[in-house]
């Protein structure tokens, strides 16, 4: 176990819920004309950067539906901002939140190389998530989440010495079999780049209205038990990381987790807005006698090795302390 619990400041941007998978666990997707459906413009998104500088957050995390272009109206949408493609938007965005004072880190589902190579010098880190390496009926109306196209995702990220999230959805009809060939299979692409910073070992929380509502959630021990293999097979320099506002983390820290994530003072979780976020002092109580230490969305082996392009530079210097945390 280690001698300290790491979590991160952030704000949480949901530019687009628009997404060409339909993944049956989730409820941050949108129809193109439900209501809820948008494309958020940087006039939306400015104040919601601003705010969370104010309180001290250091990162912000960009979040797409996946391939949103290949939905009709939302290519409309993103031509009346300006824009062909979600890529060059997301560059434009991450450059904003940059002159705020946070760093980048984006989730925009699966992308590829040259896709990756444009956003890479305007993220601190990035983010995808295998889920599973195994092929599951919640995945059906997904091409984003066919096992090899996230593999090629994440191995891209490392040929280009992205900083990487990644992680495993546990308790959406994989067995655990399953669970121990998602974790060799990103153990295997660290080995090769080193890059895998974090590896989140998400529950899955069933959400109303959607195929999923009335499947289980995984029981403690599952979760405690993926924990263990977890830490057995993951490489040491990788953190757990568990979502302290879907799960209580103590056990879990007990078996090897030590990352808690993204909590945001300002925005809510949603991609799960039913889970509130705790404090950061409830999140010092829930980890008891250890030692709460903040980081950026980078871990510190990654700035120490540079991972991180000049356009960074003097933020991850005034945020970062020598040790590569959170200057206090
Ligand atoms: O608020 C959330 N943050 C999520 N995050 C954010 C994450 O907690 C932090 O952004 C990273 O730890 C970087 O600091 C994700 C990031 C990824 O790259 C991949 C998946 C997730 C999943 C979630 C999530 O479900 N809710
Ligand atoms: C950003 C990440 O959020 C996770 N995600 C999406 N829906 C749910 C849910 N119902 N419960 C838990 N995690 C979920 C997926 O793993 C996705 O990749
Ligand atoms: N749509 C992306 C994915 O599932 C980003 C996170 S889910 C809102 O990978
Ligand atoms: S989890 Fe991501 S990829 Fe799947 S439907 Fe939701 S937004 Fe789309």
């Amino acid at each position: 176990m280690d001698e300290f619990v790491t979590f991160c400041r952030n704000v949480f941007v949901p530019v687009t819920n628009i997404c060409r998978n339909n993944c049956r666990y989730c409820t941050f997707r949108c129809d193109p004309d439900d209501p809820d459906a948008k494309l958020m413009k940087i006039d939306e998104i400015l104040p919601i950067l601003e705010d969370g500088k104010k309180a001290g957050c250091t990162e912000v995390l960009f979040t797409f539906g996946e391939y949103a272009e290949e939905v009709p109206k939302y290519k409309e949408w993103l031509e009346e901002l300006g824009y062909n493609n979600t890529v060059d938007y997301i560059y434009d965005l991450c450059k904003i939140a940059i002159n705020t004072g946070l760093l980048p880190h984006t989730n925009a589902g699966i992308l590829n190389y040259t896709e990756l190579e444009k956003l890479k010098p305007l993220n601190a880190s990035m983010g995808l998530m295998l889920e599973t390496t195994a092929d599951v009926a919640a995945h059906e109306g997904s091409p984003g989440k066919v096992p090899s196209r996230r593999i090629k995702t994440i191995r891209y990220a490392g040929e280009l010495h992205i900083p990487f999230t990644t992680g495993i959805l546990i308790g959406i009809g994989e067995t655990l079999d399953d669970r121990i060939n998602s974790l060799l299979t990103i153990a295997e692409l660290h080995e090769e780049y080193g890059h895998i910073q974090e590896v989140i070992i998400q529950n899955f929380t069933p959400k109303p209205d959607t195929p999923m509502a009335d499947m289980p959630s995984p029981t403690d021990e599952e979760m405690i038990q993926a924990i263990l293999i977890a830490r057995e097979i993951l490489p040491d320099d990788i953190a757990i990381q568990v979502a302290p506002n879907l799960i209580d983390p103590y056990i879990l820290i007990q078996c090897g987790a030590s990352d808690l994530g993204g909590v945001s003072p300002t925005t809510i979780d949603w991609i799960n807005p039913e889970a509130e976020w705790p404090s950061v002092s409830e999140l010092k109580e829930m980890v008891h006698d250890m030692e709460l230490k903040e980081r950026l969305p980078l871990y510190p082996q990654y700035i120490k090795k540079g991972w991180y392009s000049d356009n960074l530079k003097d933020l991850i210097n005034g945020l970062a302390d020598d040790d590569g945390y959170r200057k206090v």
